[in-house]
């Protein structure tokens, strides 16, 4: 079991604010960070790996004390069994694939090595440098890294935001079936609610410091009280007028979806405004790509 009770205050660019936040996560779980920018996701994950020290609290990891202010306990990242894996993969340049995971171990264990490379399908690539990889493999390699070490948690940051969505949407995949085959521990930041809808067993929403929702999935993103069927939030990208109706070009994900304006919607709609898109008589049509 995890358990972290921590609060520090944080300076940001509207001004201070205080990091709060007491968290427990199940072994074997994967939990997200979800939230604005600037909300804190990253100084809690980099707090839990030791790299930044909170201003008090606890930390708890499988019974051992990570951090404790009363106690003036506080474990050096090297200490922590964490796996961490940030946006920019941080693989070392001049070293091949392979090399990138042996140096990753505490001791040098190439058996280990090759059974992970056989793992995740990355035998073909252990001669590779990382500047010859796609941004996807390298974000593999970077995983295979972080699990090497047999984390009591893994801390993913933002892992996929500099991947177009076709290697998103593998990698996602890929890093459910790491979670699961290797039995992790998980906590993963993301801003992307599709990406977090779909790997979170519990979504906790940070705003300013604070976790001010927690809960499944559905019952962070979907539980309106409104009967909508179908909805999404969404920015207008423009307006234009044909005959007499007006029509909006709003983004849906990685697509675009044109929807007719009434004309009360004129009055306080402008291109730039955040959105929600509803259909509440008919249900839409789910058609299999
Ligand atoms: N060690 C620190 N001491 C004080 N303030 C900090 C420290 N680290 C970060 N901050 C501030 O805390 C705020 C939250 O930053 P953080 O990177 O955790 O946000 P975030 O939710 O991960 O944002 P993003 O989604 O943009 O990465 C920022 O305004 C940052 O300047």
């Amino acid at each position: 079991m995890i358990h972290l009770s921590v609060s520090k205050t944080l300076s940001g660019t509207q001004g201070t604010f205080e990091l709060s936040v007491d968290l427990s996560l199940q072994p074997g779980t994967l939990q997200t960070l979800y939230g604005k920018s600037g909300s804190g996701k990253s100084t809690l994950l980099r707090i839990l790996a030791g790299l930044v020290k909170p201003d008090s609290g606890h930390i708890e990891v499988n019974g051992q004390i990570w951090f404790d202010s009363t106690a003036r306990i506080n474990l050096p990242p090297q200490k922590r069994k964490v796996g961490l894996v940030f946006q920019d993969y941080s693989l070392f340049p001049t070293m091949t694939v392979k090399e990138n995971l042996l140096f990753a171990q505490e001791k040098r264990d190439e058996q280990k090595v090759n059974r992970l490379l056989e793992l995740t399908d990355l035998q073909a690539l252990k001669h590779r440098y990382p500047a010859t990889l796609s941004g996807g493999q390298q974000q593999r390699v970077a995983l295979a890294r972080a699990i090497l070490r047999e984390p009591h948690i893994l801390l993913l940051d933002e892992p996929l935001s500099a991947l177009d969505q076709v290697t998103r949407n593998r990698l996602q995949d890929e890093i459910l079936n790491f979670h699961k085959r290797f039995r992790l521990t998980t906590i993963l930041v993301s801003h992307d609610k599709q990406e977090v809808f779909k790997l979170s067993d519990t979504v906790n929403v940070l705003d300013r410091g604070g976790i001010i929702r927690s809960g499944t999935p559905l019952q962070v993103f979907l539980d309106r009280k409104s009967s909508n069927k179908f909805s999404f939030a969404s920015t207008i990208l423009s307006i234009r007028q044909v005959d007499c109706i007006y029509l909006a070009v709003i983004g849906a994900g990685n697509e675009l979806v044109e929807v007719v304006l009434s004309e009360s919607d004129i009055a306080t709609l402008k291109v730039g405004d955040e959105v929600l898109v509803a259909s509440k008589a008919f249900n839409p049509i789910v058609i299999k790509l």
